[in-house]
């Protein structure tokens, strides 16, 4: 069996992805200190508890795993969070990835995927985001991806890390056999947030923003099933597998909603009422992120089939009702 280090494997998508990669065959061994993760989350593969930062602790578990590529999602990844405390984006994201790309580069593992996002792309009206577009992040969170793809790019000249970049747009929804679903403390996400008012959990999700230069004033985004994005990593290790060179993609339906939509499709889906009220803008929110590229469904062969967002729904809102959730 051929082992892939998954740093980040005990949260959300990195659960999903241990799941992905042990489907296709692979051993994903979690590397995750549980600052926003889950021990119950990692049920496919091997778990070793360590920090990004902790050089000697990765110095082991590359020598003890000899993996054959490193899937990175280890990160802080709340915008708001980010904004008040740039420092820890900084230190977590940026220096955690740095010391895991030496460790890597040093162990001879030179295989590498690594979660990006949207969010480096930032606030650019009516530009078609594809992978060729500027990176003008708004935020410390998307700044502090963005340099990584940046130190990304400089191992590989240096040192030959080969890598792939996924760039998410809103990554929702559950896997639908139910073993492993979303679950972050805080949430902050909406769809999750918005199935915990309709049930009762917390009050009223709040609208951030409703005066946004959009339809009906509130922001769009390109919502993707975790289990196609997760589909589209292990597409990623085989990529690299297979000797093709680093490539970018972004993975996103080309679908925009809004913050109104999504909370139509919810209420269409559970039957019940969503109970909402306006507020105001968010710090750091862009007013519309869709992706405008096809490449990863022309050059990986991904197929983002689950991504409608009834469906997404449908399964977060099936982890949402079973006992898993309520942690
Ligand atoms: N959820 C989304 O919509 C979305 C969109 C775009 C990109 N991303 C990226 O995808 C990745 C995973 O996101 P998620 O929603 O699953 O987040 P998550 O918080 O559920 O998972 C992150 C995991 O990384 C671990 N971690 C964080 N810092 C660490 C460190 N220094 N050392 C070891 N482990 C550490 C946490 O304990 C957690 O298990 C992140 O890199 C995030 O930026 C997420
Ligand atoms: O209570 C809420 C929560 C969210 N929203 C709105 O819903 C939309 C989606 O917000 P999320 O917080 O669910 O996700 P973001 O769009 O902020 O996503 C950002 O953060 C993610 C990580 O958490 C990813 O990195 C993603 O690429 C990046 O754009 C935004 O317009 C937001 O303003 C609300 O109106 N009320």
């Amino acid at each position: 069996m051929t082992n892939i280090l998954v740093t980040g494997g005990a949260g959300y998508i990195g659960s999903h992805a241990c799941k992905a990669l042990s489907k296709a065959g692979y051993t994903p061994v979690t590397y995750d200190n549980f600052c926003t993760g889950w021990r119950d989350a990692v049920k496919f593969g091997p778990c070793e508890e360590g920090d990004l930062s902790d050089r000697t602790k990765l110095d082991e578990v590359f020598a003890r795993y000899q993996p054959a590529a490193v899937m990175h999602f280890a990160a802080l990844s709340q915008v708001g969070e980010s904004m008040r405390d740039p420092g820890i984006y900084w230190r977590n994201n940026v220096e955690g990835s740095l010391t895991l790309m030496e460790a890597a580069v040093e162990a001879e593992c030179f295989d590498f995927v690594f979660s990006s996002t949207c969010a480096t792309y930032g606030e650019q009206d009516n530009v078609v985001l594809d992978e060729g577009s500027a990176q003008f992040p708004i935020n410390a969170y998307g700044a502090s991806k963005r340099a990584i793809e940046e130190m990304l790019r400089d191992f590989e000249a240096a040192h030959g890390l080969r890598h792939v970049i996924f760039r998410y747009f809103n990554v929702a929804g559950a896997d639908e056999e139910g073993e492993v679903g979303e679950f972050h403390q805080p949430e902050t996400h909406l769809i999750p947030l918005m199935l915990d008012a309709i049930d009762g959990k917390r009050d009223a999700l709040t609208i951030f923003g409703t005066d946004y230069d959009t339809p009906d004033g509130t922001c769009i985004r390109d919502y993707v099933h975790v289990m196609d994005l997760v589909d589209a990593h292990v597409l990623g290790v085989k990529w690299l597998e297979d000797g093709k060179g680093s490539r970018v993609f972004n993975l996103g339906t080309g679908s925009g909603f809004s913050v109104r939509e999504v909370i139509e499709e919810s209420r269409n889906v559970t039957n019940r009422t969503v109970p909402y009220n306006e507020g105001p803008r968010r710090a750091g929110d862009c007013t519309k992120l869709v992706s405008g590229s096809r490449r990863a469904e022309l050059e990986l062969g991904w197929q983002p089939e689950r991504s409608t967002m009834k469906r997404m729904i449908s399964d977060a809102w099936r982890w949402h009702q079973s006992g898993h959730y309520d942690r």
